[in-house]
């Protein structure tokens, strides 16, 4: 009978057909393109890894079970099956099969679902289930085959891909990002290497960033602001060609290894605040994931966020612990040398990240009581998948988009400020809407909002700081810009949980184009994808509302409003009408 030591009893071949098998239950594998795996060849593999290691594990097929299991033990928790060398060529090669898809334009983004993980494995050693590290071998496959010039890679795994950081910790091409539970290094691997001081080395210094969780029971909010305050400014500001993820799901609730409680739906937001870097490029590729449960929800909602559907309702977030506001500052101060975008982290001061009460110690001794099994939480909410419809305000003598009916409104508005008065009473009449958070540029047309209800004006001061501290320097200041929305906008958004964002632009805010489009992207990972974007330029441009998708073309002050349907437009995107 084959020998099995603790760790295989949870990474077992039931983690990829749960996950699949709930892809096609919800429907979302049939929005997907199957992408063929094959094999990885001996070349890739040594992307990575060296001669001596490869040739070892291509001989554990043809070994007695004696000399597996002392080959075996030569790691750490890892197990070797006969037959595990053929499975970790096929996540290798599945892997590639992503990246190349994704580099040549044939899909967008994509998940590859593998195992053994990988992102443990280093150049010359098996360790924590993973052989072959797919993730590292995956960036440098980008880099040699598609010229990618910087590949971020993001660690979601509850665990430190120790491997991963080993790989390119003297590289600045590769930034990789890793939290993991760490718990002052007493839990596995145990490294002090895998400390918020370990930033890279050589030219590589500054292009690793580890955030250690020092306590279990980790939430939502706490995930949410480590994204915030410490990866998303860098990633901006490090600007990579290709993301991918190592997409870990044991830090989901419910997980036996990870302990912490963040919820499944988060993988969605995760997801959605990567997506608008490297232009979409985004491979996301498993790593753990034990509890089956939480497992198959968060790839779930993983693959729904990456078909483009609007993220849920970030369910009410608290802020992040105290715990994790040490970590956080740690973390920036050890890469404050590094990254321009880096406000002081004096600046992180505890009003700006609300300091939740500190977490009562009980709850994750709790948890630790409570066997995996026993732990349950709320199915992630059902998702808008909202079919894309459009309207059209269109000025006099400018044609509709074929198969646009018009169907101007009552009364058709005069000015910018009477048609989102126009719009947004339309929405709040319709029930749909409970909250709304104006958003950067709202505040011009605050009396617009005056006839909604007095919680906009308490959000619009906060805008205010924020548009202030920014105009001045226009465009130029880009990396100021993507700051405030990244460390006081999104933190604020999110804890006030809006049922719509109302975006307007006036002419002169002085932002330009691309910094305009990644606000609106990610401002949609707030009141499920509902944003209204107002645009006042020269000339016609077509704008996006979602889940209507109203579309508005606008020119000077004449605005009419026509609903077109929803065979008009399949992705809702900015088209500007010469
Ligand atoms: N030696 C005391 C217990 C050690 N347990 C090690 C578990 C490794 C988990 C690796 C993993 O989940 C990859 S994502
Ligand atoms: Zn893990």
């Amino acid at each position: 009978s084959r020998f099995c030591s603790p760790a295989c009893k949870i990474e077992v071949p039931e983690r990829l057909t749960v996950s699949h098998e709930a892809l096609v239950r919800t429907g979302l594998a049939a929005r997907c393109v199957s992408i063929a795996v094959r094999e990885a060849t001996d070349e890739e593999i040594l992307l990575v890894h060296s001669e001596e290691y490869l040739e070892a594990v291509k001989k554990t097929p043809y070994m007695t079970l004696e000399d597996l299991m002392a080959f075996t033990q030569q790691y750490g928790d890892v197990y070797f099956h006969p037959n595990i060398y053929h499975c970790a060529k096929l996540a290798v090669g599945a892997t590639l099969q992503l990246v190349d898809s994704v580099m040549t334009g044939r899909v967008r983004n994509g998940i590859a679902l593998v195992r053994p993980p990988g992102h443990h494995s280093q150049k010359s050693a098996a360790s924590g289930f993973c052989i072959f590290n797919n993730v590292a071998i995956g960036a440098r496959y980008a880099m040699q085959k598609y010229g990618a010039k910087r590949v971020l890679i993001v660690d979601w795994d509850v665990h430190h891909g120790q491997g991963v950081q080993y790989c390119f910790e003297d590289d600045p091409n590769v930034l990789y990002f890793s939290w993991h539970r760490y718990e002052h290094q007493n839990f596995w691997p145990n490294l002090r290497e895998s400390d918020y001081d370990s930033v890279g080395k050589e030219k590589g210094a500054g292009f690793n960033i580890n955030v250690p969780w020092n306590k279990v029971g980790m939430e939502n909010s706490d995930y949410l602001a480590v994204f915030f305050h410490v990866l998303l400014p860098v990633a901006y500001e490090f600007c990579p060609d290709l993301v991918l993820v190592s997409a870990g799901f044991d830090s989901a609730i419910g997980d036996p290894e990870g302990k912490m409680c963040a919820t499944p739906d988060i993988f969605a937001h995760l997801t959605h605040l990567l997506m608008n870097l490297a232009g979409g490029k985004l491979c996301a590729v498993l790593e753990g994931g034990y509890n089956l449960t939480s497992l198959a929800q968060s790839v779930c909602q993983t693959v729904q966020t990456l078909l483009g559907d609007p993220a849920p309702l970030p369910a009410d977030l608290g802020g992040p612990c105290e715990s994790v506001l040490k970590s956080i500052h740690c973390v920036r101060s050890a890469h404050k040398q590094y990254w321009s975008s880096d406000l002081p982290a004096s600046e992180l001061s505890a009003k700006s990240l609300k300091v939740a009460e500190q977490k009562t110690g009980n709850e994750p001794e709790a948890q630790e009581q409570r066997s995996p099994e026993e732990i349950v939480w709320p199915e992630p909410p059902k998702r808008l998948c909202p079919p894309v419809r459009t309207a059209v305000a269109l000025p006099e003598g400018v044609a509709c988009p074929d198969a646009c009916k018009r169907c101007s409104s009552a009364e058709a508005p005069s000015s910018l400020y009477s048609l989102s008065l126009h719009v947004l009473c339309e929405c709040v009449c319709a029930g749909s809407v409970c909250r709304i958070t104006v958003s950067l540029y709202i505040l011009v047309c605050v009396i617009v909002c005056r006839a909604v209800h007095v919680l906009i004006c308490v959000c619009v001061c906060v805008c205010v700081c924020v548009c202030v501290c920014l105009a001045p320097q226009g465009c130029s200041d880009v990396a100021g810009f993507m700051q405030a929305v990244l460390g006081l906008l999104l933190p604020l958004g999110y804890e006030y949980n809006p049922g719509l964002v109302l975006l307007v632009r006036m002419p002169g805010s002085g932002v330009c184009e691309s910094v305009w489009q990644q606000l609106a992207g990610l401002l949609q990972g707030l009141a499920q994808g509902h944003t209204l974007v107002l645009m006042q330029v020269r000339g016609p441009v077509w704008v996006k509302y979602s889940p209507v998708n109203w579309w508005m073309c606008i020119q000077d002050q004449n605005w009419q409003l026509c609903k077109c349907t929803n065979s008009c437009y399949q992705q809702a995107e900015y088209i500007r009408y010469s």
